[in-house]
């Protein structure tokens, strides 16, 4: 969900209260996306069955039909008018007051795409007989992908490579068969410091390699990234690692602190995931290595790999390859060209980027775009969970959040109003009965032993709802990295991107970089709550429902945002925790980069809408003060949010927040030896390549 802000409303709480109860400060008026003051629906939802009812929805979904009625008072025309007008209060205002849902325009165009098979297998390779036949029988692999076939050779060659292909094609064994090749013929057994290095992001490249290191048991794999203890690390490095795997902000404190590890035997450098590691920020901590390496060595075989091939990238090939060959799959470097039709030329002309970067997308992935209004976000999120994982069953989702707080809180939230119980009774049915609804979570706050965990479960589960932590999409780069967790090596899979209206310009920057996305209209979502009874407003003498009558799916929408509502505000510690959770969303919402603010600012957020979203019937006036308690799991000691909203510090801070997913998780220490370095640094010691 590359978009953020969101909201639902549905609160059974008068409206004009929630809306009068922002400070001025704090309001945010609603923008379209072209910057205009909002204009009025045109068509504004009708809320008229709720009027009728003689009771408001939260009370009447919560079975009141059996409640005995309030005797009516006989009232004056004056008080008539203003009793109505309580009911209109009182009734949910989720369908009204929302932006207008902008057009999304439909480009068509050319996606940029991939073969991602070859028929060649690899016993035509100059392999190892074990190497080929681990291949066969523990990978279950027989052909090469067509980056394999491009790179294996050359990298056997010991050529320095740099390799773009599309996400999920196979890059890991493209790199990972060759250094086995080349490992396995090492003369010296045991050693000091790793032969290879390699540097990554995902866990998944670690299985990889030692599933490719099966009959090669001298080859001793060893992964460093954090959660781990640093001192059973250290213990593992002094043992001796040959292939050592590591995420760059855990490798650079090992430099900075553990006198065991030396680099003057490593003969291979491979960086992988290069663009997703520069947009996290870790381009210093490369460099870092990167002098660390050279500061022992001179020669070594590189490769760095990436999905896309953005200026950073090039960038770091300049600087960490040494004559390279240069593979990429799709030429995909496709700049705009001179007779592109007039829509190619609409949506490039629509994003102010310096660069058009095209990226291949995989043929078998599916992508859409949901416009949904702030308000409207949190029961339209469920709405099309049930419907896929509930009603069309055998799916397997992952959604992701800008930060850990709102997987936290929305795991808790969407197991109790979806799944209909708590995580423990949820614990219960590891294998998924059918119709029940598995949620899992995972992000930087939780230890690595349970992110281990965790990934294993919903790697090896066929159904399932993954939340998780991602950082912010800002770049199209990062979308195409989050779509491409599905539809990998030839599978099929879908992805939806879930916009605010006044987000619907993102649409136009996709297709400008030739990412092509179909619209998913939200209506058609909400519309599978008709097939979920829990959601049915209870009213004397209703009829029986009627196919996907809209006001009755407006009805359903209202009683399951009551449902998200009523659990918030069902204590105190509740409330606190969906104030953070909002607070941690805005905090993300305003580390978008400079060149996106015109489509995500945080003055184009409506608050008290998007407080709806996290399930809060006003919008909370004291962000910037919030107590840090309220989460239910234990978490990592944290600086205070509460700085985080601050003008001066906060983007900073959040940038750095956000990175500790892939972070060393020694940062305490890290920054003290960062001080010391700095102060080495400034007295001339060490350089920083440029
Ligand atoms: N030749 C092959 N035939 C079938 N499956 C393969 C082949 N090579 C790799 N795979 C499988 O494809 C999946 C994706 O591979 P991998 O993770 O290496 O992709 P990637 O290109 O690195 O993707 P990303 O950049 O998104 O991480 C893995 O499950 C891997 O086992």
């Amino acid at each position: 969900l590359p978009g953020r802000g969101s909201g639902r409303s549905g609160s059974p709480e008068p409206r004009q209260r929630a809306d009068g109860a922002q400070s001025g400060a704090l309001k945010r008026k609603l923008q379209s996306p072209h910057g205009n003051p909002p204009v009025k629906r045109k068509r504004e939802l009708s809320t008229n069955t709720f009027r009728k009812g003689s009771t408001e929805p939260d009370r009447r979904e919560e079975g009141s039909s059996s409640q005995k009625p309030v005797p009516k008072k006989r009232l004056s025309d004056k008080q008539n008018e203003s009793q109505k007008n309580k009911h209109f209060i009182k009734t949910s205002s989720l369908f009204k007051n929302n932006p207008d849902i902008p057009e999304i325009h439909r480009y068509f165009m050319q996606q940029v795409q991939e073969n991602v098979f070859t028929t060649d297998s690899f016993s035509q390779l100059d392999l190892h007989p074990h190497l080929i036949s681990t291949i066969n029988t523990v990978l279950n692999i027989c052909s090469m992908t067509s980056v394999q076939k491009q790179t294996i050779p050359v990298l056997l060659q010991g050529r320095d490579a740099l390799v773009r292909s599309q996400t999920g094609s196979g890059k890991t064994l493209a790199y990972g068969i060759p250094l086995v090749q080349s490992l396995q013929g090492m003369e010296s057994k045991i050693q000091v410091g790793p032969t290879a290095l390699n540097i990554f992001l995902a866990l998944q490249s670690f299985d990889t390699i030692q599933k490719l290191l099966k009959p090669f048991t001298w080859i001793v794999p060893g992964v460093l990234m954090g959660g781990e203890k640093r001192k059973s690390e250290k213990a593992r490095l002094r043992k001796g690692i040959n292939i050592l795997i590591s995420t760059p902000g855990r490798l650079v404190d090992h430099i900075k602190s553990t006198e065991c590890i030396h680099f003057h035997r490593t003969q291979w450098l491979i960086i992988d995931e290069a663009d997703r590691i520069l947009d996290l920020g870790f381009e210093k901590d490369v460099a870092v290595i990167l002098n660390a390496l050279n500061a022992e060595r001179e020669t070594r075989q590189n490769v760095l790999l990436s999905a896309t091939l953005t200026e950073g990238v090039t960038r770091l090939a300049d600087i960490s390859l040494n004559d390279p060959v240069s593979i990429s799959i799709a030429d995909e470097i496709q700049k705009v060209p001179e007779a592109a039709s007039q829509t190619d030329r609409e949506a490039s002309s629509s994003s102010n980027c310096m660069e058009q970067e095209n990226f291949a997308v995989p043929e078998t992935l599916q992508q859409y775009v949901m416009v949904v209004p702030s308000k409207l976000r949190l029961v339209t999120l469920a709405a099309f969970i049930l419907q896929k994982c509930k009603f069309e069953k055998r799916h397997k989702m992952i959604i992701f959040f800008s930060s850990c707080e709102q997987v936290e809180f929305y795991h808790e939230l969407l197991v109790k109003v979806l799944a209909g119980g708590s995580e423990s009774e949820q614990a219960g049915h590891s294998s998924l009965s059918s119709g029940s609804l598995r949620f899992l979570r995972l992000h930087g706050d939780m230890e690595q032993e349970e992110r281990t965990e965790v990934f294993q479960e919903f790697l090896k589960s066929k159904t399932g709802i993954l939340l998780c932590t991602y950082n912010a999409p800002a770049s199209p780069a990062e979308y195409i990295h989050r779509i491409g967790r599905t539809a990998r090596i030839g599978c099929r899979g879908s992805s939806l991107l879930v916009l605010a209206p006044s987000e619907a310009g993102y649409v136009s920057l996709l297709a400008s970089h030739k990412i092509n996305v179909s619209e998913l209209k939200m209506e058609k979502v909400l519309a599978s709550l008709m097939k979920d009874d829990r959601f049915k407003l209870h009213r004397p003498g209703s009829k029986k429902s009627c196919g996907k009558n809209p006001q009755e799916v407006r009805e359903r929408a209202t009683v399951l945002q009551t449902k998200f509502e009523n659990l918030v505000h069902s204590s105190e510690g509740n409330v606190r925790w969906a104030k953070k959770a909002l607070q941690s969303f805005l905090c993300a919402y305003t580390t978008y980069p400079r060149d996106l603010k015109h489509i995500f600012h945080i003055k184009s957020l409506h608050l008290g809408h998007v407080a709806k979203s996290f399930g809060l019937r006003d919008a909370p006036q004291n962000l910037t003060a919030l107590p840090t308690a309220g989460s239910k799991r234990k978490t990592k000691p944290r600086p205070k949010r509460s700085e985080l909203l601050k003008k001066t510090q906060g983007k900073q801070r959040l940038a750095e927040l956000l990175r500790s997913e892939y972070s060393s998780g020694m940062d305490t220490a890290g920054a003290k030896v960062k001080k010391k370095k700095r102060k080495q640094r400034k007295a001339g010691n060490q350089q920083i390549p440029t």
